[in-house]
């Protein structure tokens, strides 16, 4: 039997609250930090390794950690998840993404239809359509082949895809994998639409219109822009425009698309990166086979998730980590710094994922709780970040976690021996100098220079970014954010938050003003 509890009321919390904190600067000098480092790690999927050596932990915690998965039933949770129950009680739905890429449980069946198959024929569909336009046997009006997909899609339908595009871009190119550039048009804000337009041959490009709702108010107005252009260049719209939608969205019914593939109402858009939503995009840009690798990446680390022992199962181990540090160390955000070029959008996607999802005050059934819940999440990749905002974690007055990712090799491969070290030696000399940075620091009889130390961090250690372990990556973050919601007893998988801002926007356009709203509205010149 699953009982939804709040973290407050769990036992194992409490006694958690009551276990010694941990001096991290203490535990990692010298030999015993050594030591930690070599066994404070949990292996991954596709050759990653989840280390946790530099954060603020020992075995006691750990110890509390595990008690704390057992009553808050996270396994128990997970699999009710896969096997189909109504998860998200805030919408009365399913929660089954990880049904893209894998079967982990039962077959659901809903809507009449078994989910696994819908879904597998979705990609199916995708694949063949992608073959027909790599093949040049789906043309644009003129018979002549398509050398550019744009997405264009807002929120889950745009940074997921996006980021793993930008992330697995120079790998296709360097492994001949590369079919089609892709580009991304999402803001309301018409520089966007027009500056992709600018950038592109429209005669030779297939945009891909991502709405699951099909009412998403910026991507209907982007639309109807590429749509105009498209016209102003005496191109038929229909012939180079695909749709991505649910099958009850108004878009699943109209004649205006050459194709149309579907997702549905079970998928949420910050999960949607394994359906049809990435799937498009990303097998028009690399090839469908690519696109199975990036599903195959996640369905491996998905099973890793369903482990019953934490010290196996890194997405919970992490997320127990972080709550820890939440609710009873009490910091208040999360940086995420993937020490890789191709990860540069990666942590955008992460806001999305982990702050809609767990950016809740009620709990899953609407009553308020009395803990915090979702930290607030930044990040850029390094070293880029190392000169922008370190300053603040390393001597500012919030302790800040943080979330490093690391590879060993780079993508393309090209790098120079400056200094007696290569760009990929240097990349990672930083970050493995940042983590004892954070975590010891430096006394200095000049407060101004002294660095306290004590500031935690993990890192998750790869090869090299491939579609297998970008899958990986993806899947480890979205399972550690719904065991996180398990522990908060919050509903992960809605966003009523972003509706009132939706809602009073209209109001603006339609000229219903009053107060305040009057005032901005004329200042905005509306
Ligand atoms: O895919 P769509 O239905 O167009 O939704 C696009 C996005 O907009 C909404 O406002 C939600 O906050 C997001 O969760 C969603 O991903």
């Amino acid at each position: 039997m699953i009982t939804w509890n709040n973290l407050d009321t769990l036992a194992s919390f409490k006694e958690l609250e009551g276990v010694k904190k941990v001096n991290l600067a203490e535990v990692m000098a010298g030999e015993n930090g050594a030591e930690r480092v070599k066994n404070y790690s949990v292996p991954m999927a596709e050759g990653f390794a989840y280390n946790f050596a530099a954060k603020q932990v020992d075995d006691e915690v750990l110890e509390g950690l595990k008690k704390l998965a057992e009553e808050a039933q996270l396994t128990e949770k997970f699999e009710a998840l896969y096997n189909g129950e109504v998860i998200n009680t805030g919408e009365k739905r399913l929660v089954l993404h990880h049904m893209t890429r894998g079967q982990l449980g039962n077959a659901v069946e809903a809507d009449g239809v078994d989910k696994r198959t819908f879904y597998t024929e979705q990609q199916k569909k995708i694949a063949e359509f992608a073959n027909k336009v790599h093949a040049g046997e789906i043309t644009n009006g003129a018979g002549e082949k398509f050398t550019t997909v744009v997405q264009i899609g807002i929120g889950g339908s745009d940074l997921g895809p996006r980021a793993m595009y930008l992330a697995l871009e120079n790998w296709a190119k360097k492994n001949g994998k590369f079919k089609m550039e892709a580009k991304f048009i999402s803001n309301v804000d018409p520089d966007d639409a027009a500056a992709v337009l600018n950038s592109i041959d429209v005669a030779h490009s297939i945009f891909v219109l991502v709405s699951k709702s099909g009412t998403t108010l910026e991507t209907l107005t982007n639309e109807s822009f590429v749509k105009d252009a498209l016209k102003n260049a005496g191109l038929d719209a229909s012939k180079h425009m695909i749709a991505v939608t649910s099958e009850t969205s108004p878009l699943a019914k109209s004649d205006d698309y050459l194709a149309a593939f579907f997702m549905d109402d079970y998928i949420g858009g910050r999960y949607s990166s394994t359906s049809a939503v990435g799937g498009a995009v990303l097998s028009l840009a690399f090839g469908p086979e690519v696109f199975a690798q990036f599903l195959d990446g996640a369905a491996a680390e998905d099973k890793l998730a369903t482990n019953k022992d934490v010290m196996q199962n890194p997405a919970m181990l992490d997320a127990l980590i972080g709550v820890y540090e939440r609710n009873v160390l009490g910091y208040p955000s999360t940086a995420v710094l993937p020490y890789s070029q191709a990860l540069s959008r990666f942590p955008a996607h992460l806001q999305q994922l982990d702050m809609e999802s767990n950016g809740k005050a009620v709990n899953r059934f609407g009553e308020p709780v009395d803990y915090v819940t979702g930290p607030v999440i930044f990040g850029e990749p390094g070293t880029n970040g190392q000169h922008s905002f370190y300053q603040l974690l390393h001597q500012g007055t919030d302790i800040v976690p943080l979330q490093f990712i690391g590879f060993k090799n780079s993508q393309i491969g090209t790098d120079v021996v400056i200094q007696d070290s290569t760009s990929q030696q240097k990349l990672c000399a930083n970050v493995a100098a940042q983590i004892v940075a954070f975590a010891c620091g430096k006394a200095d009889e000049n407060r101004n220079k002294n660095f306290e130390g004590g500031r935690p961090s993990s890192i998750i250690i790869g090869d090299q970014v491939t579609p297998e372990s970008l899958g990986a990556l993806l899947a480890h973050f979205e399972n550690k954010v719904m065991f996180q919601g398990f522990l908060w007893n919050v509903n992960s998988f809605d966003q009523e938050g972003v509706q009132l801002g939706k809602v009073l926007a209209k109001r603006v356009l339609a000229h219903e003003t009053d107060g305040a709203l009057k005032v901005f509205s004329d200042l905005l010149n509306i």
